[in-house]
């Protein structure tokens, strides 16, 4: 077996909110500026049988739920609990284990210490103690990741120095080298695009819309269902709290719009929250992008090494401006350490250029906490911070946290509400430690949703359809059937999702 062994860096991941994917990325990167083969994939694309073929893994997991893997875990570890799996089964494996978690949970990073743990029991061998990222921590799970993966890149390379870089800091900013983005976007002129696509309306165009932006974009999306199978339009906003009681909780009711979709108790609906078209318009203004242009997005084809991940290779062109309202979160989501490092290359002024490579550096790395995640600064904000930095499309698309549809559960029983769905929302808000007050995105979006204005009927929207663009505000939800399992909820893939459609 060891001869057919494969002479790479294999880097899985598990992710349920996108930051052990964004600390897995980064040891791809660094492997990729150290010139090691490597190969990024989320353990749901890859087939854990061929396991023991691999001489080096590194595994990347977070915890989620009360001490669950994530959803794209949960197949891998199914198989690796396996009975028939002898503890010889991987021996010649060489494995590293990161874990992301929070130690404010009783089960604190369970899931990276039990798979490090069969692992182990199945023959593999530890190349360094496994690495804990702690939230509670004040930098974050970064303060754990820093100096875990200096040792890993030290005995990776002790192990075998032809393969494995050294354990140095692979930073841009100490390298004056950028890496190459992962995507490459291709402008379309307006002639070129689709006559059908320009004229399209109502519900069907918006759905292809969707589907579209959340293709094409690298970020991940929940489930990797893009396509809308339903949509919804809200009839009741009303408030249950008292005014100045500090909390603002909602009763909202939501309409089916196309076809009724079955539900149980238990269930949640996810939904995409529509971002503040101000802030859209000043993203699109500040990185001056044109937001009538049609683009496409595709992988690059510089390195087949470390993979676009989800990016579809759909060719149909979009508006930029529809892309950023779909795909990107511009208004609410920090962006990750990585970003800054990226924008350390493109700073003009020379003190923003020494501010963002401090940031990006492990000595900033606490700061860069403090100012970014703790502050809860958009992507907007920042670049707003670093008016010299003029960031390429390419890398805006590859770097912007992508926007994320919110889960919460239903309220309503399908028996006594028929062709409605009910949810009760708490409005979140909070002040920063600077003072800031902030919003949850998708609660206040649904708070502000005034139910006056929603009184489309299906005709009188397709009437609309010349002048159908992004303007209307939209959410794109589905239900996931929950199905209780202990005390977690499991997701199968029964997605439905809903459009509500504002005027
Ligand atoms: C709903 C939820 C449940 C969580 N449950 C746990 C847990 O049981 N144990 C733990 O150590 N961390 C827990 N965490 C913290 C996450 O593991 C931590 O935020 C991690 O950085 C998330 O990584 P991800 O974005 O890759 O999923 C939980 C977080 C959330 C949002």
């Amino acid at each position: 077996m060891t001869e057919t062994k494969s002479k790479r860096l294999l880097i899985l991941y598990a992710t349920q909110t996108g930051n052990a994917m964004d600390a897995a990325e980064r040891i791809g990167r660094e492997a990729e500026r150290g010139g090691c083969p490597a190969s990024l994939l989320s353990m749901d694309e890859y087939d854990v049988s061929l396991l023991p073929l691999e001489e080096t893994v590194v595994f990347v997991v977070s915890t989620t739920g009360q001490g669950d893997t994530p959803d794209s875990m949960k197949v891998c570890w199914r198989f690796l609990l396996q009975r028939n799996l002898n503890r010889h089964w991987l021996e010649g494996l060489h494995y590293a284990v990161f874990g992301l978690g929070d130690s404010g949970y009783q089960k604190y990073n369970f899931v990276a210490k039990k798979l490090d743990k069969r692992l182990s029991d199945l023959g593999a061998q530890a190349i360094v103690e496994r690495g804990l990222g702690d939230d509670q921590h004040p930098s974050g799970y970064e303060a754990a990741l820093d100096p875990w993966s200096s040792s890993l890149w030290r005995m990776l390379n002790q192990m075998n120095p032809k393969l494995f870089p050294d354990g140095r800091d692979y930073v841009i900013s100490d390298k004056k080298f950028l890496d190459l983005p992962k995507v490459q976007i291709r402008y379309h002129a307006a002639d070129e695009v689709n006559l059908q696509y320009l004229v399209g309306s109502g519900l069907s165009c918006t759905e292809t819309e969707i589907e579209k932006a959340r293709s094409m974009s690298p970020g991940r999306f929940s489930g990797r269902h893009t396509r809308p199978d339903c949509f919804l339009k809200l009839v009741k906003n009303h408030c249950l709290t008292k005014a100045g009681c500090g909390k603002d909780v909602r009763h909202l009711e939501f309409n089916f719009e196309s076809t009724a979709i079955e539900y149980d108790v238990g269930d949640v609906l996810e939904i995409l929250p529509g971002q503040d078209p101000e802030a859209v318009d000043a993203f699109l203004e500040r990185c001056h992008l044109d937001p009538e242009s049609f683009i496409t997005i595709h992988p690059t084809k510089q390195d087949n090494r470390i993979i676009a991940n989800g990016i579809s290779a759909s060719i149909v062109p979009i508006k930029l401006r529809t892309f950023v309202e779909l795909a990107m979160d511009i208004s609410s989501a920090s962006p990750r350490r990585y970003f800054f490092e990226v924008m350390s290359y493109f700073a003009t002024a020379e003190h923003e250029k020494e501010r963002l490579q401090y940031f990006a550096s492990a000595e900033g790395r606490d700061d860069l906490y403090q100012y970014n995640q703790k502050e809860r600064r958009s992507v907007l904000e920042v670049l707003q911070d670093f008016p010299s930095v003029q960031l390429p499309l390419e890398w805006l698309v590859q770097l912007v946290p992508p926007l994320k549809t919110r889960a919460f559960s239903i309220s309503s029983s399908p028996s006594a509400h028929p062709n409605q769905v009910h949810l009760t929302v708490n409005v979140v808000s909070w002040m920063t430690p600077f003072k800031r007050n902030r919003a949850g995105l998708c609660s206040m979006w649904l708070a502000n949703l005034d139910q006056e204005r929603f009184t489309l009927s299906p005709t009188t929207i397709a009437a609309c359809h010349p002048h159908w663009t992004w303007n209307w505000m939209c959410s794109i939800s589905w239900f996931c059937r929950g199905k209780s399992h202990s005390k977690s909820v499991y997701m199968d893939c029964s997605y439905h999702f809903l459009l509500w459609l504002p005027k």
